[in-house]
């Protein structure tokens, strides 16, 4: 049988020391695809139609309607797009950010895209807004809402957040790392193949410090993992799965997901669904990994707070277990 485009093997690339199993792929009216979501477990949703209304979206079409609005396009010399935090930014003066960013309208960005002299990788990433034209509005309009608010109410998710437009060049990536929000993510053009790992993982990625500007973003380079001084790295294991037009991936909160748009398929176009995190009722024990993480966060967020300086945190943290919890 020929090989399917989805199948991981194609056209990415292999990471040592990672153990992947394939992320389900199943049709969205199937029982399982909605007990896995209710689970808060990832699954590749087909057929939901929650985008079918930009099926169409291409480059040439969202040049022609997107509108006169700016765009935040990312920079990158090397390809990836680890995300950082502005704010952050001043609590760790020796950062340097790795990718830069400026606003653009649609089509300037879409004729840097063709052009192949590129040099630096390019990745438009903004927040679906009331600039775009009346077109996309009507396409907006038409996305699969009852599907959406259906996920949303069945598993009592916050409310919608944000749509992210994402238009991305052949093999641009986006670094592992968590967020704090529930997510659909939907497919329109192209290829990206998904790495995600389960929140319990969390040993195993060794994200930044909360004060970071990397703060979510895992520490290690999957390309080159420094395993001395991460060597719970070697252990990681996930899931694996590519998601194609018209495909829709639940993305489950503080879900490690490492995101690559496949070289040799031209660039993707991605819409996300980002719902706030269900209210948290009653704390029922055992306590899950998520809750560890959000609770965790709290802790380190309170010292941080407290001790002000971010140069005490070290030594306080290692004064907090080392030879007492190791
Ligand atoms: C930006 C996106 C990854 C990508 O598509 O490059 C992501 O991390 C998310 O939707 O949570
Ligand atoms: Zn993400």
């Amino acid at each position: 049988m020929a090989s399917d485009i989805r199948d991981p093997i194609q056209g990415s690339k292999n990471y040592k020391h990672v153990t992947t199993a394939p992320i389900p792929r199943l049709e969205y009216k199937d029982p399982r695809a909605e007990e896995l979501i209710q689970s808060g477990q990832p699954v590749i949703i087909t057929d939901s139609d929650l985008v079918g209304s930009a099926y169409h979206w291409n480059l040439d079409y969202l040049c022609a309607n997107l509108g006169n609005g700016l765009y935040t396009v990312y920079t990158s010399g090397n390809g990836k797009f680890k995300y950082y935090d502005e704010k952050k930014v001043p609590n760790v003066p020796s950062f340097q950010p790795p990718t830069s960013h400026t606003d653009m309208t649609f089509q300037d960005f879409a004729s840097k895209l063709k052009r192949k002299d590129n040099s630096d990788w390019i990745y438009l990433q903004q927040p679906l807004n009331d600039t775009v034209g009346p077109r996309i509005e009507l396409d907006f309009k038409g996305f699969n809402w009852d599907f959406a608010y259906r996920q949303m109410k069945r598993n009592r998710w916050g409310p919608l957040t944000s749509n992210l437009l994402l238009v991305g060049m052949a093999g641009v990536v986006t670094p592992a790392h968590y967020d704090e929000q529930e997510n659909l993510f939907a497919q329109i053009q192209g290829y990206k193949r998904f790495l995600l790992f389960h929140p319990d993982q969390f040993e195993c990625l060794y994200p930044y410090p909360i004060f970071h500007p990397h703060d979510r973003q895992s520490q290690v380079d999957f390309d080159d993992p420094d395993l001395k001084k991460f060597p719970q790295f070697s252990k990681l294991k996930g899931y694996e799965g590519i998601v194609g037009p018209k495909d829709v991936l639940y993305i489950p909160m503080y879900w490690w997901h490492q995101v690559e748009s496949l070289e040799d398929h031209g660039e993707t176009i991605s819409c996300t669904f980002w719902f706030k995190a269900a209210p948290t009722e009653k704390v029922v024990y055992p306590l899950n990994a998520g809750q560890k993480v959000a609770i965790m966060r709290n802790i380190e967020k309170m010292i941080a707070d407290t001790l002000k300086d971010n140069k005490n945190m070290p030594h306080f943290m290692r004064t907090m277990v080392q030879g007492r919890y190791s």
